[in-house]
């Protein structure tokens, strides 16, 4: 197979990219305040685009994974698009409504299979392939400015990396051509495609849950002022808008099956004898939707992270970002970024159904990440 990649099942490359785009991450400031700023500045965008809509009716997803794949890009190549850039245009408008997450994986244990089936997901191949020409021609503008004094971003990391190996030029190339492709496209639909159809479908349970929604804002206009930016810190002072995020989180629980693993010898889990070489698949939704540990499991309810008193509490059931060694690269900015666009949305707008429209399915639509139906609301102004 021709994917090679952070997200794949096998084990000892993928041990060393993880551990350098680990590292990486961290010196671009993932998981510390550094990204913040990136978010901010988009959730400042994605407020302004939503305005200039005055109220009528439009789809949010375009502008929600525009924004969400724009923290991204700052990450990996070191600068955002404006709304104008028709390239990044055209991969958003192929990512909106298509699961690509899941194709690396697919490919890698089913390659006989994935290459007869015909299906969705030949779109989302096609869709891989347009990310991947995006992104060598963003290397290939990074390898003819030169190296910076200091690097910028995952680009800059990961060709200082491949030259302090000093490999021959030849493998040179064919590591900047399939690894570092790859890598980075991982880390552009791991990082776009979860944190955005999460959002999408935030602001479709405000809509279905209008009480819901009025008690946040009362909470954010009683803690914030109408300018005032929103740091991730801020979750500490709004532990209502918190818990909705989470419900969020748990309620959509787009990820219900995690990544792949392979046993690496014979074991046994939970009493049953697994054999060397066995696939095994975290089932995320048996936690997030387990009766014994939540009170309404199949019920948006926000009270599941709210104690009497409506303090946040946490829950060890809630593993949207699952666990161990393969858990969420990104949890912290996926965290971050969710926090801050989602309170910045709803002290900005009231969400509510276009005219006319009476019925909201929140059912998903089942693949790689569980989806929305595609769905208008308006963003009235407060
Ligand atoms: C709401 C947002 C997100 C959710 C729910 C989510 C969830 C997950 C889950 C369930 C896994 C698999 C872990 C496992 O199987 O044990 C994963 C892996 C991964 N995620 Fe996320 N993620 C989100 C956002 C992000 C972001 C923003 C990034 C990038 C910065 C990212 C990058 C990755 C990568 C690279 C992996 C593979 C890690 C590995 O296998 O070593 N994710 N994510």
């Amino acid at each position: 197979t021709s994917f090679s990649t952070l997200l794949q099942v096998s084990y000892s490359p993928t041990v060393l990219e993880r551990r350098f785009a680990l590292r990486t991450l961290r010196n671009l400031g993932l998981g510390k305040r550094g990204l913040e700023h990136r978010v901010q500045e988009e959730a400042h965008y994605l407020v302004a685009f939503f305005a200039s809509m005055k109220g009528k009716p439009l789809d949010p997803s375009f502008p929600l994974v525009h924004s969400v794949s724009n923290v991204i890009c700052a990450v990996v190549f070191g600068h955002r698009f404006s709304r104008e850039d028709e390239t990044f245009h055209e991969l958003i408008r192929k990512l909106c409504g298509t699961t690509c997450v899941s194709l690396p994986q697919l490919y890698e244990i089913f390659p006989w299979l994935m290459c007869r089936l015909p299906g969705p997901h030949k779109k989302a191949l096609s869709c891989y392939e347009v990310l991947s020409s995006f992104t060598r021609r963003e290397i290939r503008m990074h390898t003819e400015r030169g190296m910076p004094d200091e690097p910028q971003d995952f680009i800059d990391f990961y060709l200082a990396h491949i030259e302090k190996m000093s490999l021959p030029r030849s493998v040179f190339y064919i590591k900047i051509n399939n690894n570092m492709v790859y890598s980075i496209n991982d880390l552009f639909l791991g990082g776009s495609e979860t944190t955005s159809t999460t959002l999408i479908w935030g602001l479709l349970y405000m809509v279905a849950n209008p009480d819901v929604q009025e008690k946040v804002q009362r909470e954010l206009d009683a803690v914030l002022s109408p300018s005032q930016l929103i740091c991730y810190e801020d979750r500490k002072e709004l532990p209502y808008t918190n818990a909705v995020v989470h419900e969020i989180q748990r309620f959509s629980n787009i990820i219900s099956v995690g990544m792949p693993r392979v046993c690496v010898r014979n074991t046994t889990l939970l009493g049953f004898p697994l054999k060397k070489g066995t696939i095994v698949l975290p089932n995320i939704a048996s936690s997030l939707y387990d009766p014994e540990q939540w009170e309404t499991p199949r019920q948006f309810n926000p009270g599941h992270f709210l104690d009497k008193d409506g303090n946040f509490v946490s829950q060890e059931a809630f593993l949207p970002f699952s666990v161990g060694h393969r858990v969420c690269l990104g949890e912290h900015l996926a965290r971050t970024e969710l926090f801050i666009f989602f309170a910045s949305l709803l002290r900005a707008f009231t969400f509510r159904l276009p005219e006319g429209v009476t019925k909201i399915s929140t059912e998903p639509i089942l693949g790689g990440t569980l989806q929305p139906h595609p769905y208008r609301l308006c963003a009235i102004p407060r």
